[in-house]
């Protein structure tokens, strides 16, 4: 098996057992940190010339991410750097004592207290790695919130000091880095919503794993894998076949809205709209027929008997007819008897919003027994709703993953990082995203994309619901270059999703060269 070594997120124990075997193969531990550290001294200096930056600051901590730190001290000052060092341990790890004692006899300044780091420009923050195993308290969390206090400059080596490397959790105190260079494999803190804040602009160095010890370690144990371009790529059912037609394109049925929410039911039909997919119905109340039929004139408007205030009442229509449904965006609470028919349906259905309320309401058993893919798509409130017992859990990833497990569905839990849980326990995160996207009409653009994407793609649900997903975020983030984070309306969002298919499919898939 072959991993991408940039496609997975491995937590702190992962980390530790696949360095093991690269000690137990022979590679000098040592020899380890020189690579690691040195490739995050040439970057730093890249970012970072001599000329334009200050003194620099090192903060020590005791273990290896500490050696690390002084491995970067001694690379600047030969670079010609003033370096200054703060340790404020007693008692280091064997290495780290080893190389805090060259760097004190190359005459780099050990600082005794924190107070001269003032006069850095920048600091390096080599104090703890995926070592730390509890909450910074006493002095050392003072000495963080004194220098986040500062707003200076800050690289963090591996991950910000503080941040737990599997659930990104603050523990006690964090340093706020500017900038953070993940060392070797993703860490899954990186794609935890808590830590966002905290990573500033992030990269990951390679210096080399062999791919084997990746997949011998985490290649049984329901990998957490990143969502790529090219991976979306191989995934879409582009280029269509020169003979087809519209029926072979799938049929999306839609099914939201309510005379009180207007507004979700035309942004899903314009997210459908967005996936290309062949014949798209829409199931809505009949006082919002004419609205539909103007800004989605290519689809079918079914026009359903309304409850007296206002919500669909029932849907006149054979729901088997359709390739895939999806519900829920507008419904409001009302539309509970459409919801119970929709899941007694053997077709793939994609459930969001009131669909979900409506389904918390219902029991999450309703779809657990689905014969065809339910793809849930919750926010966080949502999901707290669906799944009160797992809403305790700090670790995003985790509880996705359990909720998957537990109602036998697809479950995308909407955030800053989105993840998407499958009943195998595979969990996968949409790498990138942006705050434009944290606004009212997005995620009705997702349900009628993913719905889209899924009806063409059926036996590949998770595939489906994961390039949607993408394809959403960057068309987010397309759209926010050009427009600002302001001018990301779901109109503007949904004009956007050619944008990102369109450069989806420009890439050149690895597995295709
Ligand atoms: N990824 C790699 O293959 C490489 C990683 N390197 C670096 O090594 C660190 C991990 O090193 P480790 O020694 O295991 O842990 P830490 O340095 O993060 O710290 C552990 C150290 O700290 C003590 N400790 C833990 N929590 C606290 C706390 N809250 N307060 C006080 N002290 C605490 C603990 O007892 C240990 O002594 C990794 O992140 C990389 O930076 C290698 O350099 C090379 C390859
Ligand atoms: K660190």
């Amino acid at each position: 098996m072959t991993i991408g070594l940039g496609e997975i997120a491995v937590t702190a124990d992962e980390m530790r057992r696949v360095e093991e075997r690269i000690f137990l193969a022979g590679m000098p531990v040592a020899a380890l940190m020189e690579k690691a550290a040195g490739m995050v001294a040439r970057r730093i200096q890249e970012l970072y010339p001599r000329v334009s930056t200050g003194s620099v600051g090192v903060l020590v901590g005791p273990g290896h991410n500490g050696g690390d730190a002084l491995v970067v001290a001694r690379e600047l000052h030969f670079a010609g750097y003033r370096v200054v060092v703060h340790c404020p341990f007693d008692r280091l790890k064997d290495l780290t004592a080893q190389h805090a004692q060259y760097v004190k006899n190359l005459g780099i300044e050990f600082l005794e207290t924190r107070e001269p780091l003032r006069d850095c420009s920048l600091l390096i923050d080599g104090l703890f790695g995926f070592g730390l195993e509890r909450a910074l308290t006493g002095k050392i969390a003072e000495l963080v919130d004194e220098i986040n206090g500062w707003g200076k400059s800050i690289v963090s080596i591996d991950i910000p000091s503080g941040i737990h490397t599997d659930t990104g959790e603050v523990l006690g105190t964090a340093i706020i880095a500017t900038r953070s260079f993940c060392l070797g494999l993703w860490k899954r803190a990186f794609f935890q919503d808590n830590a966002l804040p905290y990573l500033g602009a992030v990269e990951k160095l390679d210096f080399g794993i062999p791919p084997a010890d990746v997949a011998a370690i985490v290649g049984n144990s329901s990998p957490v894998s990143l969502v790529s371009r090219s991976s979306v790529r191989d995934w879409l059912p582009l280029p269509r076949p020169l003979l087809t037609h519209k029926y072979r394109q799938g049929h999306l049925l839609l099914i939201c809205g309510s005379r009180r929410y207007a507004g979700g039911a035309i942004l899903s039909g314009l997210g459908a709209r967005g996936s290309g997919v062949g014949m798209l119905s829409i199931a809505v109340p009949t006082s919002l027929k004419p609205l539909l039929v103007s800004h989605l004139p290519e689809a079918l408007i079914i026009d359903c008997p309304e409850t007296e205030t206002g919500a669909i009442a029932d849907i006149p229509a054979d729901l088997s007819f359709y390739g895939a449904i999806a519900c829920g965006p507008g419904l409001t609470l009302e539309a509970r008897a459409v919801v119970e028919r929709v899941l007694e349906i053997d077709r793939p259905v994609v459930l969001d919003a009131d669909g979900l309320n409506i389904l918390a309401e219902l029991g999450i058993e309703r779809v657990l027994n689905r014969r065809e893919e339910t793809v849930l798509t919750p926010h966080s409130g949502e999901f707290k709703r669906l799944f009160p017992e797992l809403s305790e859990n700090k670790d995003r990833i985790e509880m996705t993953r359990e909720a998957a497990r537990k109602s036998g569905s697809i479950v995308l839990l909407k955030g800053a990082r989105t993840v998407i849980g499958d009943s195998t326990g595979k969990v996968r995160i949409i790498p990138e995203s942006t705050p434009a996207l944290a606004r009212g009409g997005s995620g009705d653009i997702l349900t009628g994309l993913i719905g889209g994407w899924l009806v063409q793609m059926p036996e590949k649900a998770v595939e489906a619901t994961a390039a949607g997903a993408y394809l959403h975020a960057r068309a987010g983030i397309l759209a926010a270059e050009e427009r600002t984070e302001a001018g990301v309306d779901g109109v503007t969002l949904a004009n956007y999703l050619a944008n990102a298919t369109g450069e989806a499919l420009a890439t050149v898939s690895p597995s295709r060269e």
